[in-house]
């Protein structure tokens, strides 16, 4: 069995949590891993990680050079880093590598670059790549058709030292048409990993759909629920709400 090639950026709290779940999955090889400063520089991740075996070689963003990716040549590039990892998309489209973009938080011409390079190789940008916040994402905007007049209020749940607004929670709030400075709560409270909540007031009932992620190691089988589903995609720009839309008309039963 040919494995998919991963390269991964970024071994923060959540990248540490996707670099194992890939590691523990034979459908994949993670060969490199590139972080920020020059910390544990060229020792692997899999031995960082408890494992015997080598694999997820560590750089730094210094060793990105015009031959990084040929050298070093991947299947996906995945990016649990910063908004400054976009930077490095560019070379790695041009080598036909694809891309999957976990950043919470981008500006405009961020999400402009993306679009720039979708002719050059497969994209999937999610800011939440959970199966259920997505699942959370459709299901809301299924019950908001239902119930048009409904009263709806996002709240999200993250650790104390969350800066920002949950990104989340501002495509939840986008999605639904929502004024994200009047509709979505932010909680920020210990160590909660992440926790999605959309409530539906209707005059007579409350509607709470909520997801919970009680582990990072949920974002890393979120990533590779999407890499395995995007290495067979042509180029262009997708997101997880494509996939999961699929997944979800299809397993509608019909009564
Ligand atoms: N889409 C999703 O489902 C999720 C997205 N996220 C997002 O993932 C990102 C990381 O979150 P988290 O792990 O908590 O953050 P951390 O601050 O814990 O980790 C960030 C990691 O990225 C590295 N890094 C920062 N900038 C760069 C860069 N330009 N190039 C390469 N590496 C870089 C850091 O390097 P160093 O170690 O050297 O400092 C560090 O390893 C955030 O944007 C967050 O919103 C998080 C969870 C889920
Ligand atoms: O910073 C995090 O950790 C997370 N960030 C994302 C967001 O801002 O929505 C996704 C997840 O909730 C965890």
């Amino acid at each position: 069995m040919t494995k998919i090639r991963i390269g991964l950026f970024g071994f923060g709290k959540t990248g540490k949590q996707v670099a194992g779940e890939f590691l523990n999955d034979k459908h994949f090889e993670l060969v490199w891993v590139v972080r920020r400063n020059e910390t544990d520089l060229g020792k692997y991740a899999s031995h960082l990680l408890g494992h015997e075996f080598k694999a997820g070689k560590l750089f730094s963003v210094n060793d990105i050079g015009p031959d990084f990716y040929r050298k070093n040549p991947v299947d996906v590039l995945v990016d649990f880093s910063s908004s400054d990892g976009i930077q490095y998309y560019e070379a790695a489209a041009e080598q036909g590598i694809k891309i999957i973009s976990a950043i919470s938080k981008y500006e405009e011409q961020d999400f402009q670059l993306l679009e720039k390079l979708k002719s050059k190789t497969a994209m999937l940008y999610s800011p939440n790549i959970t199966l259920g916040v997505n699942f959370l994402l459709i299901a809301s905007q299924v019950l908001q058709k239902i119930a048009p007049h409904a009263d709806i209020e996002i709240v999200e749940e993250h650790f104390r030292k969350k800066n920002e607004t949950s990104g989340t929670a501002l495509k939840i709030a986008e999605t639904l048409g929502l004024e994200k400075d009047k509709h979505v709560n932010s909680i920020r409270v210990g160590g909660i990993v992440g926790k999605h909540e959309v409530i539906f007031g209707l005059p007579n009932q409350t509607i709470r759909i909520i997801h919970e992620s009680i582990s990072r190691a949920a974002f890393g089988q979120g990533a590779i629920f999407a890499a395995k589903w995007l290495i067979e995609q042509a180029a262009g720009l997708y997101n997880m709400e494509n996939y999961i839309t699929d997944l979800f008309r299809r397993n509608i039963p019909v009564y």
